[in-house]
């Protein structure tokens, strides 16, 4: 198992956003989280990452405890994740924008190599090729010399994916990577998303857009205020009366 989150707690005052959460991540698969807005599935993210300390439970990563860790150290241990608003660096280029991303595994800091330019080593070099070859899996490598702030939204999104994955992490957190994204788009990302799966990448996924969850994700976790209120594969949470009353409310057919 890649990841075990057990008995996850985190109380903001005295109201518990993420009640006893728990699930499992096998290597190589898509997991989702899914639940209506104000359900705790940012905060699972932030708790993951070391953004937020957890009040109880336990998160272990290839077997070892990862909660109470800071944010660089959770990214070290193999984690990255993308934002729900988008947090790029809109005065980089395209390119540099993964660069950073990149930088967190090379052997020397971004801020040193930058003082360091123009004479570029050998690192650099590497670090610039596979971001660039990052950049022609998303489609955006004619982009990479522009400003990130100059690409229309949803090609944003996918160079977000692209600095998350620059590090070569063994986890990647997507945080609604459909939302804002026109249907051509939110296609391109699903066909994206199971690619990497197939390349042997494993994510977990926050996402509103059903028919991207029910086509990429292998199992599903359903959160309602703060508690998993049904766990299974995509057919199966689909039909939990639990989820469809709770969720989406009586009439309502999920997908
Ligand atoms: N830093 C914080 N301080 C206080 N309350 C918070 C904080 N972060 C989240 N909350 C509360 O915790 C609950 C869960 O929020 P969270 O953002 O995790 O939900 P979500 O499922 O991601 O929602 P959405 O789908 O709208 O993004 C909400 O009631 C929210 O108001």
């Amino acid at each position: 198992m890649l990841l075990e989150v057990q008995g996850l707690t985190k109380y903001f005052g005295g109201v518990a956003a993420v009640k006893d959460v728990g699930f499992q991540v096998t290597e190589g698969t898509i997991y989702a989280l899914i639940g209506p807005n104000g359900a705790g599935k940012t905060t699972v993210f932030n708790l993951i990452t070391g953004m937020l300390q957890p009040d109880g439970g336990a998160i272990n990563f290839l077997a070892k405890r990862l909660d109470g860790l800071k944010t660089y150290q959770v990214a070290a241990a193999g984690i990255t994740r993308t934002f729900q608003n988008l947090q790029l660096f809109s005065g980089m280029t395209v390119l540099e924008n993964v660069m950073t991303g990149a930088h967190l595994k090379g052997q020397t800091g971004f801020v040193k190599s930058m003082l360091r330019r123009p004479g570029i080593n050998a690192e650099d070099k590497k670090i610039i090729e596979h971001s660039m070859a990052l950049l022609g899996e998303v489609g955006l490598d004619g982009s990479a010399g522009l400003p990130a702030a100059a690409l229309p939204f949803g090609q944003q999104r996918l160079l977000e994916i692209a600095r998350a994955l620059a590090s070569g992490p063994r986890l990647v957190l997507l945080d609604e990577p459909a939302a804002g994204l026109n249907s051509t788009e939110t296609k391109t990302l699903a066909g994206f998303l199971k690619k990497l799966k197939e390349n042997g990448l494993t994510m977990i996924l926050v996402e509103h857009d059903m028919e991207t969850v029910m086509e990429v994700a292998d199992r599903i976790t359903v959160l309602n205020f703060g508690q998993g209120i049904a766990e299974g594969t995509p057919a199966e949470v689909q039909a939990d009366p639990e989820v469809i009353r709770a969720y989406l409310g009586e009439d309502e057919q999920i997908a």
